[in-house]
């Protein structure tokens, strides 16, 4: 029978005594800040990770903001860096840490419009390697820093279900990223390590401005999701600490959706009116 779950467990924060990294802040308007934000405020000890020197002057005040650790420059095409900023991490949080949130994604601009089709082998292999396999990389060395257990969460997004305009590779490599959060959920199981990811809907981010007519999908999603609006950074952010927390502790291998019930919209709604093309 499953444990009961005292109340006092939570007191000073879903997240009080948790300590966890965060990959994936680029600028205050990342998910990965979002989600940063809601975990800082629910209790928990936060360590950053940057890509490149431009983001590193970014991240460091946003990190001091939340009384944050920044464990240094990750670009997971290196794993050599991968591994860099798993042993900071552990210098750290030498007790070793109980959640990771990835927020990575990369394609080449010019394959997010136009035709899937015409997908060239190099970006098929860098998309796939930095929007899937990276999470799979991290997800190894995280095991290592949670013996006791702990949560690892993903972002992904509804193209990876179904076709949408401009997102071509992203959303294959999205299908390949959710199917791993499946496989990873079963090798770590047993480790009492959980997996999860929360499929966001649109929302206007650094990399999201690499997709083509980006404000036409906006749209689309505020007059056609049944909440007839988008979702934001802070709204993923509460989720998401709901994932990494005890609060989901029987949940493993899920995908959910963060996205003003877009997902479930079979048709467009009459009342929405028409959208052109103009991008705005
Ligand atoms: N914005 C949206 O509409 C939306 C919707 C659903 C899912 N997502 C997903 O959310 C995640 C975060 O994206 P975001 O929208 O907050 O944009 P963002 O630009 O703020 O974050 C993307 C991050 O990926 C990092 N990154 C890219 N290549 C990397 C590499 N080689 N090594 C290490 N880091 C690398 C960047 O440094 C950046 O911090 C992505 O997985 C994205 O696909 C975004």
């Amino acid at each position: 029978m499953a444990d009961t779950h005292p109340v006092h467990d939570h007191v000073g924060g879903l997240l009080a005594g948790k300590r966890g990294l965060v990959l994936g802040v680029a600028n205050n308007r990342s998910i990965a800040w979002g989600i940063a934000k809601s975990a800082a405020a629910h209790g928990a000890k936060l360590a950053f990770t940057y890509q490149g020197d431009a983001l590193k002057k970014r991240v460091e005040p946003l990190a001091r903001e939340l009384d944050a650790h920044v464990v240094g420059h990750c670009d997971v095409t290196d794993p050599a860096s991968i591994d860099a900023v798993f042993a900071a991490a552990a210098e750290v949080f030498p007790e070793g840490i109980d959640f990771v949130v990835h927020c990575i994604a990369f394609s080449d601009k010019d394959e997010l419009t136009g035709r899937y089709v015409e997908t060239s082998e190099a970006n098929f292999t860098k998309s796939l390697l930095i929007s899937c396999y990276s999470f799979t990389a991290v997800a190894q060395r995280a095991e290592k820093l949670m013996p006791n257990g702990g949560s690892l969460l993903t972002l992904t997004y509804y193209g990876a279900e179904k076709w949408m305009p401009h997102y071509n590779v992203m959303g294959v490599a999205k299908a390949a990223l959710e199917a791993s959060v499946r496989y990873l959920a079963a090798d770590l199981g047993p480790s009492k390590i959980r997996v999860n990811a929360i499929s966001a809907g649109p929302i206007k981010t650094l990399a999201a401005s690499g997709i083509g007519d980006f404000r036409y999908i906006l749209k689309w999603n505020e007059y056609n999701a049944p909440l007839r609006r988008t979702v934001t950074i802070d709204e993923v952010g509460e989720t998401a600490t709901y994932l990494v927390s005890d609060m989901s502790k029987g949940m493993t291998g899920e995908i959910l959706h963060v996205d003003a019930g877009y997902h479930v919209v079979g048709m467009k709604n009459p009342e929405a009116p028409d959208l052109s093309l103009d991008k705005d």
